[in-house]
């Protein structure tokens, strides 16, 4: 399968070496080609330039790209997009006057969750999820984590991780675990969190790891859920079958959990609403990514990430949806875009290259995702007739997508 795109008014994101991340003032950098063609060959893009210099092909017809962006597919580092169900009576309930953390201590929230996905067979959870991956597709995300963590007994648990590997099998978008069994204590064992922790280290990590159902390991490092230590305990003992941390930390108190998971060697640190001093030079010169998910603090009305102050620090940042049933009913990465640069004032190149060559890195996907590079995944975004970039996050909630490619197949 052979596609040649032309006439493309800019193609955006182009890296003859694409970096792994991007970082600080290197943020500000979009590389672009005006008047463009791009070649893909079967799921791999072989090669792109300038109209004046374009490939002549015998035998098919070009799609003509004419007054229309084109651009390297998203990259959603973080979501829950595997959950049944829905928790629409606890956005009333918010609305009402409850908080969030109101609602959980109520026995609502993630156990809520839980308990549906617990009730709901494995063959409708791929159902109910497949229907969701279909619409964060044609939105136009291209690669996607999703985690465990609605399970919470180990049957769930590894139902909802099968179910996501089956979903990466079955369509044409790259799909990362993660266990995040570590996402609240089951009422079963409210009191007797270490009874729990006992589980997940003895008898869930073992399992995930030996049937090979991920790669990642989260936890919700937050009060009222797991303290630092048991963060660390958690962490330590993934180690021992290489499962890399990606953590939920700081999303209502900042109580440490950014230096452990920098400590653990985490592959990103998501959420930061809170974030103190500490924890900007936990950072530094580490390896870890911070991720926003300005989706959350939209539906949540809690602080936007302060990204602006992540990035005036030298720091790398990656924008994700955080997709769950809770505290962002959304996967939809152009509305991600748009907040971030709205609420967080980054510029739409930074929000860009957070969206797709940071979140490649948040995913272990830089040598194949986030950029327009010989040799990585086709994948990319068409966007109707729009005047330049800087419109996708400007006129926020306009759908402006006309096509989606992903692995070279028009989707
Ligand atoms: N904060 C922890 N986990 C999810 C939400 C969980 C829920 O409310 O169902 C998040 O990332 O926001
Ligand atoms: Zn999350």
């Amino acid at each position: 399968m052979k596609i040649l795109l032309i006439n493309i008014k800019e193609l955006l994101q182009v890296r003859e070496n694409a970096p792994k991340l991007l970082l600080g003032t290197q943020m500000r950098d979009l590389p672009t080609i005006k008047n463009a063609w791009l070649y893909i060959e079967n799921d791999t893009i072989r090669d792109y330039g300038s109209m004046d210099n374009c490939i002549e092909l015998e035998g098919f017809k070009p799609i003509d790209c004419t007054g229309k962006i084109v651009m390297p597919a998203w990259c959603d580092s973080h979501s829950h997009l595997v959950y049944a169900g829905n928790r629409e009576q606890e956005f009333i309930d918010r609305i009402n006057g409850l908080s969030y953390q109101e609602i959980a201590e109520k026995g609502g929230g993630i156990l809520n969750s839980a308990k549906k996905l617990q009730e709901t067979s494995e063959a409708d959870l791929y159902k109910q999820s497949a229907e969701r991956l279909k619409e964060v597709m044609r939105l136009g995300t291209g690669a996607l984590e999703i985690k465990s963590g609605y399970g919470l007994t180990t049957e769930a648990e590894l139902k909802m991780l099968r179910v996501a590997k089956k979903l990466n099998e079955n369509f044409p978008i790259t799909i990362k675990t993660t266990f995040l069994g570590a996402h609240a204590v089951p009422s079963e064992y409210q009191n007797d969190k270490d009874g729990y922790l006992n589980l997940i280290c003895n008898e869930m990590l073992p399992k995930v790891a030996d049937q090979k159902l991920a790669e990642y390991v989260d936890v919700f490092c937050e009060e009222g859920y797991f303290s630092v230590s048991d963060t660390e305990r958690i962490l330590s003992e993934a180690k021992k079958y290489e499962l890399i941390p990606k953590i939920h930390v700081n999303q209502f108190n900042a109580i440490g959990g950014v230096a452990a998971g920098v400590k653990h060697n985490a592959l990103s640190v998501d959420h930061l609403e809170v974030l103190t001093p500490e924890d900007i030079n936990a950072l530094k010169g580490s390896d870890t990514m911070p991720v926003a998910l300005p989706s959350c603090s939209y539906f949540l009305s809690i602080p936007y990430t302060p990204g602006r102050e992540i990035i005036d620090n030298g720091l790398p940042l990656a924008l994700a949806t955080d997709y769950n049933p809770g505290s962002t009913p959304s996967g939809n990465m152009n509305f991600v875009v748009a907040t971030a640069c709205i609420k967080m004032k980054l510029t739409p190149a930074e929000a860009i290259n957070a969206a797709t060559i940071n979140g490649a890195y948040a995913m272990g996907l830089s040598d194949t995702h986030g950029s327009i590079t010989k040799g990585k995944k086709a994948n990319v975004i068409i966007t109707k007739k729009i005047p330049s970039y800087g419109y996708l996050p400007y006129a926020f909630g306009s759908y402006l997508i006309d096509t989606v490619i992903l692995n070279g197949e028009k989707i």
